[in-house]
C-alpha cells in the first residue's frame, strides 16, 4: 500500500470520521489519527492511504479562515476557507437584530464577506422588515431581497452573480426559508446528503452536520449548509475589540477622549454621541452593550 499523501477537500464531517473529495471530485472517507477530529468542512487536508480505512488525515493546510459557532457551554469550529456568508432572514418570522449582528461581527472576525439576504418580500411584513434592516443599508452593509417561494426564478437570478465561484456559507433561523434555497439551488441536494451519510455511518445526525454542496458541475461554486445552527461563536473577540466588529462604531473610533474607551460610560466618548444624535440606532447600541458584557465576563482566547 502507497503512503503517498495527497490534498483533499473536507466536504463533510462527523466526530473523527470525515468524507474528502478528491481532485477528481470522487470522494473516500477518512479518519483522523488518534482522538483528534480538528479538520472542518472546507479544510483542504493531507490523507494517505490505509489499511484499515479508505484514507487517514495526516494534518491540515493552512486555512484562509475560520468560523466558530457555540452554544452555553462550548466553542467549537465548524467551517474554514469560505468566501462569503449570506444571512438569511425573512418578513416573517421577526427576526432578531441580536442574531444579525452576531453574524455580522462573527464574519468581520473572520475576514468573511457578509450579505443580509431578506427573504418572503411577497408578505405584508416586508415593509416592517425593510425599516429594520435600513441602518445595516446605511453602514454599508448588501441587502439582496428574494421571494423563494413565490418568486423561485426571479431569487435564483439575484443570487447567481453573488453565487459564481465562491464558497458560500448559508444561515438563518429556522422558518426564513433557507431549505426552500437549498432545495431550489441543488435539486439533488437530499440524496448528496443520504448518499453521504450512508458512508458516514451518520443518519440520525443528518439534520446537525455541516455540508458541502457543489452548485456547478465545474464544482467552482459551492454552498455550504449548516443544519441545526443555533449561534455564532464570538469568544474569540475581546470586549475591546469588539466595536471595531461594528461597522457603524468604526468610523468614530479612536476620537474618544481616552484611548480605552469601553463606549459604555466615560466622559467624551464620540459613540454615546452618536448614540444620543440617533447616528447609531438605539437597537444597536443596546446590542453592543450586551455583548460587551458577554465578552467581558467570559476569557479571552
Ligand atoms: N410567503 C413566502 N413563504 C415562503 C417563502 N420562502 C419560503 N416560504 C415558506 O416558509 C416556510 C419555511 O420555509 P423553509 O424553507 O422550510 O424554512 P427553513 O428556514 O428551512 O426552516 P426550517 O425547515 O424550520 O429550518 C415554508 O412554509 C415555506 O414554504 C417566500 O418567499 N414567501
Ligand atoms: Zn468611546
Amino acid at each position: 500500500m502507497s503512503s503517498e499523501v495527497h490534498i483533499g477537500l473536507v466536504v463533510r464531517g462527523h466526530g473523527r470520521h470525515y468524507v474528502v473529495e478528491r481532485e477528481d471530485g470522487t470522494r473516500l472517507n477518512c479518519l483522523t489519527r488518534g482522538k483528534k477530529s480538528e479538520a472542518v468542512v472546507g479544510d483542504r487536508v493531507r490523507w494517505a492511504r490505509s489499511s484499515e480505512h479508505e484514507g487517514v488525515i495526516e494534518g491540515l493546510q493552512p486555512r484562509r479562515n475560520l468560523l466558530y459557532r457555540q452554544d452555553e457551554w462550548k466553542t467549537k469550529s465548524f467551517a474554514a476557507n469560505l468566501d462569503q456568508l449570506l444571512i438569511l432572514v425573512a418578513a416573517d418570522p421577526v427576526f432578531s437584530e441580536s442574531q444579525l449582528t452576531r453574524a455580522l461581527i462573527a464574519a468581520d472576525s473572520a475576514g468573511i464577506d457578509a450579505r443580509i439576504v431578506l427573504n418572503k418580500t411577497d408578505l405584508p411584513g416586508a415593509a416592517a422588515a425593510r425599516q429594520r434592516l435600513e441602518p445595516y443599508r446605511d453602514m454599508g452593509h448588501e441587502v439582496l431581497e428574494l421571494s423563494l417561494k413565490a418568486q423561485p426564478q426571479a431569487s435564483r437570478d439575484v443570487l447567481q452573480p453573488y453565487l459564481q465561484d465562491r464558497a458560500t456559507l448559508v444561515l438563518g433561523p429556522s422558518g426564513t426559508g433557507k431549505s426552500t434555497l437549498i432545495n431550489l439551488l441543488i435539486p439533488d441536494a437530499q440524496a448528496q446528503v443520504g448518499e453521504i451519510s450512508v458512508a458516514l455511518n451518520s443518519g440520525r445526525h443528518t439534520t446537525t452536520t455541516t455540508q458541502w454542496y457543489w452548485l456547478d458541475a465545474a464544482r467552482r461554486s459551492a454552498l455550504i449548509d449548516s443544519p441545526g445552527f443555533q449561534e455564532f461563536g464570538i469568544r474569540q473577540i475581546g470586549a475591546a475589540e469588539l466595536a471595531s466588529r461594528m461597522a457603524d462604531f468604526r468610523p468614530l473610533l479612536g476620537q474618544c477622549r481616552f484611548a480605552n474607551c469601553s463606549h459604555r460610560h466615560e466622559p467624551g466618548c464620540r459613540v454615546l454621541d452618536a448614540v444620543q444624535s440617533g447616528v447609531i440606532s438605539a437597537s444597536r447600541y443596546r446590542i453592543y452593550d450586551e455583548l460587551w458584557q458577554e465578552l467581558n465576563s467570559t476569557p479571552h482566547w
